[in-house]
């Protein structure tokens, strides 16, 4: 297990690796095999929800139930693929056979999005989407066993080609790890909604998902033969035998013999794993008090990861409430995430560099148990900018009737103005194609509405809980027409727009993105789904058509009204009123970069010392099994939001934020005062000094036999704790 050289001064580091500027060559192909690996998990997840939705055409719920069901997997994994890495095959023949199992189920997501395949009438449509869905079921549980597996024995087996004294370079390769991470993810996340965008396909052309998922099954393939490449270079810690059976056998023993010698006449012992000393080996009962030490101390992080797990869900949603346009650059909600990784690319080379040397030149002992402390309130107050935002979004939105209300807005589709009596208001004048500004609220049920003059009495039935718009004919004697209208803000900041026909004659209308279809006269079409910015619209009857064009911002509802007196052939654009139902989205999309800045400044401090700090204090035979514990604090955080979201039905959003900030800092106080009396370790020196100390004894066995057990086991075990302690010395 010694270096073979002096890494500082010699050619070689641990294993057979070459030395360059002090880290060893071998740790070049492990990042790159992350890069590669977080490009293909990253690239295939970006696409993953439109795929269910839109290629296996499943609703919303399922779509969303199954990729977290997915997401959750990949963070529980890794328990078992440290487990056969630690105990069977090592690290590095793990990352191999599942390296491969994950590139499989790349390719089988790649092959079941070729809709090709079962299309046998051609007609753009997959014919059997049983096949589909079960290539894509069967892909994604390979990929969920595989990325999750090798996720802790990457990792683990990155930081053990470092040498004991290299602590310094091996904090700088979690660092730079950490880079690749964000470096894959970011390329991905930014190229595979594109590749998605293309058609594709033999018989018909389709959105190309078989592209958008075969790009990252081929860099996963890349990940793979990088990862070989090096093979002669890595040092390769050799398997334990099954350390996870031993460490869950000697843990039942000592909690049974201490059971049995509860009475008093037992002397008590420092430990209560020091009760499986009759039976264990010293050296595996303290590689036990390292590791549960360690896992104690993670029971509060899981809080940390729901909060930060939120910004894929609950922060995109914040998003579509708000405006992306940067001028030259149109941001959509879900590409707000992409700030993350951008700024860990800024903020760690910062940190390192920058931060942590100065807080060090300072005098102050920034210990990594001090980093997570503070990367846990950085991230509570992002929450407490993002319920700031929230604030400030909630004054722009629109009041929406509650159960018992109804409202009403008024539509003139005559050419001449009309007078119309509201119970409760004044009597209003409507202009000719002109709608009221706002919409009136009324108790559900109904009312007299009287129009016109001579004064004409007609009544109207409100829906509970509805948003209408009574649409007032030319001819006040002619039937009324109501609308329903939206309820609620378009979904994923788009705008959903309808049209009125006033003409005698039906009006086809479309656009590039929607086809409002044949609408009759005086009469609507339902509301389409249009994305921000410039949309023309074509206006057609007959052989005749005009256009008409308009910007959109997000999140925004139109009714746009074509005027009795449209005359086709000349220009419609003076013809159409435009009645914005829902104001766009006016809360700028870049207030949410310091909710942002302050997450990922968070992650930093907390995820990245966080891995470093798993494998720093983790005993040499259970590396990759504390990394998994420490991704396995990650899936908790997960079950934890999506438990949250379903118990606490708080109407506020910005209330649920300030709720999970204040949690996140309650748990910040109890892991700080964890920390503080949390002493580190060095797991190799003391696994030297027990090895020392067994072979010291074997040779004393040796020339006194016949000594008695019971008087040995004590006095060993008084000095295996004397070194113990000696090793534990620094604190928080
Ligand atoms: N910062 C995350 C990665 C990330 C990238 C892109 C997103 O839209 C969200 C998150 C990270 O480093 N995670 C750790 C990992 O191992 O993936």
């Amino acid at each position: 297990m010694a270096d073979k050289e002096d890494p500082k001064n010699g050619k070689m580091g641990k294993g057979k690796s070459k030395v360059v500027c002090g880290y060893p060559l071998s740790i070049f192909f492990i990042v790159v095999n992350e890069f590669c690996e977080r490009f293909s998990y990253y690239g295939m997840r970006a696409v993953l929800v439109l795929y269910f939705k839109y290629f296996l055409r499943w609703d919303d719920d399922l779509a969303t139930s199954i990729y977290h069901t997915f997401v959750a997997l990949c963070y529980l994994t890794p328990i078992l693929g440290a487990i056969v890495a630690d105990s069977w095959l090592g690290k590095f023949k793990t990352i191999i056979y599942l390296s491969i199992v994950y590139a499989v189920g790349q390719v089988a997501m790649a092959v079941s999005a070729i809709h090709d395949i079962t299309d046998s009438d051609r007609d753009g449509t997959p014919d059997s989407m049983t096949f589909h869905i079960v290539l894509s079921m069967v892909g994604l549980f390979l990929i969920a066993l595989g990325t999750g597996g090798i996720k802790p024995c990457v990792a683990a087996f990155g930081g053990d080609q470092f040498g004991e004294h290299q602590d310094r370079q091996r904090r700088t390769f979690f660092s730079v790890f950490y880079l690749c991470i964000n470096g894959g993810s970011l390329l991905s996340t930014i190229i595979t909604p594109v590749l998605r965008a293309q058609e594709c396909g033999i018989y018909s052309k389709q959105k190309c998902y078989s592209l958008a998922f075969g790009v990252p099954a081929a860099l996963m393939v890349v990940a793979l033969v990088v990862f070989i490449i090096g093979s002669g270079m890595y040092y390769k810690a050799e398997p334990q035998g099954n350390i996870m059976l031993d460490v869950c056998k000697c843990i039942g023993f000592a909690i049974k013999n201490r059971y049995r010698h509860r009475s008093k006449q037992y002397p008590k012992r420092q430990h209560w794993m020091d009760w499986a000393e009759e039976k264990y080996d010293k050296l595996l009962i303290a590689q036990i008090k390292m590791v549960l030490k360690v896992l104690f101390l993670y029971i509060p992080l899981p809080m940390f990861w729901t909060l930060f797990d939120q910004k894929g869900s609950r922060w995109t949603l914040q998003a579509t409430t708000m405006d992306g346009n940067f001028g030259a650059l149109v941001i959509q909600p879900d590409q707000m995430q992409t700030v993350n990784p951008i700024l860990i690319l800024t903020l760690v080379p910062i940190m390192d560099s920058l931060i942590y040397p100065l807080i060090k030149k300072c005098g102050l002992n920034f210990t990594p148990l001090k980093r997570m402390t503070v990367g846990m309130l950085l991230a509570a107050i992002a929450f407490v900018c993002a319920a700031l935002v929230q604030i400030q979004i909630d004054k722009t939105l629109p009041t929406f009737p509650s159960t018992s209300q109804s409202q009403l807005k008024l539509l003139n589709m005559g050419s001449n103005s009309v007078t119309v009596k509201l119970p409760g208001n004044d009597a209003l004048i409507l202009p000719a194609a002109q709608a009221s500004n706002d919409y009136y609220m009324f108790q559900a049920g109904q009312i007299d509405i009287s129009f016109g003059n001579p004064e004409m009495t007609k009544p109207v039935t409100l829906g509970s809980g509805q948003r209408q718009t009574l649409l007032i004919p030319s001819t006040l004697s002619d039937e009324l027409q109501m609308t329903n209208d939206l309820t609620s803000k378009p979904q994923e900041g788009n705008n959903a727009i309808r049209f009125v026909n006033g003409m005698k004659t039906a009006v086809n209308v479309s656009t590039a993105a929607a086809d409002f279809g044949l609408i009759e006269p005086f009469y609507y079409s339902n509301y389409s789904q249009i994305k921000n910015g410039k949309a023309t619209f074509t206006l057609r009857s007959g052989s005749q058509s005009c256009e008409y064009s308009t910007n959109f911002g997000f999140g925004s509802s139109y009714t746009f009204f074509i005027h009795s007196t449209l005359v086709f052939g000349s220009n419609c654009q003076d013809s159409v009123t435009a009645v914005e139902d829902i104001k766009p989205n006016s809360v700028h999309m870049a207030l949410q970069i310091p909710q942002y800045f302050f997450i990922t400044a968070g992650e930093v401090m907390f995820s990245v010392t966080g891995l470093e700090f798993s494998y720093s204090q983790a005993p040499s035979n259970m590396k990759a099994v504390l990394q998994a514990g420490w991704l396995f604090t990650v899936a908790i955080g997960n079950f934890i939001v999506l438990i949250v979201a379903e118990l606490a039905k708080i109407p506020k959003q910005w209330a649920e934020y300030v709720l999970f900030a204040s949690l996140l800092v309650a748990v910040c106080v109890i892991f700080s005062i964890m920390a503080y009396f949390y002493t580190y370790i060095d797991p190799t020196e003391i696994e030297a000094q027990f090895k020392k100390k067994i072979n010291e004894d074997d040779e004393d066995d040796k020339s006194k036999p016949g000594k008695a057990e019971v008087e040995m086991v004590k006095r060993d075990s008084i000095k295996c704790h004397d070194e113990y302690d000696k090793a534990t010395q620094t604190k928080m």
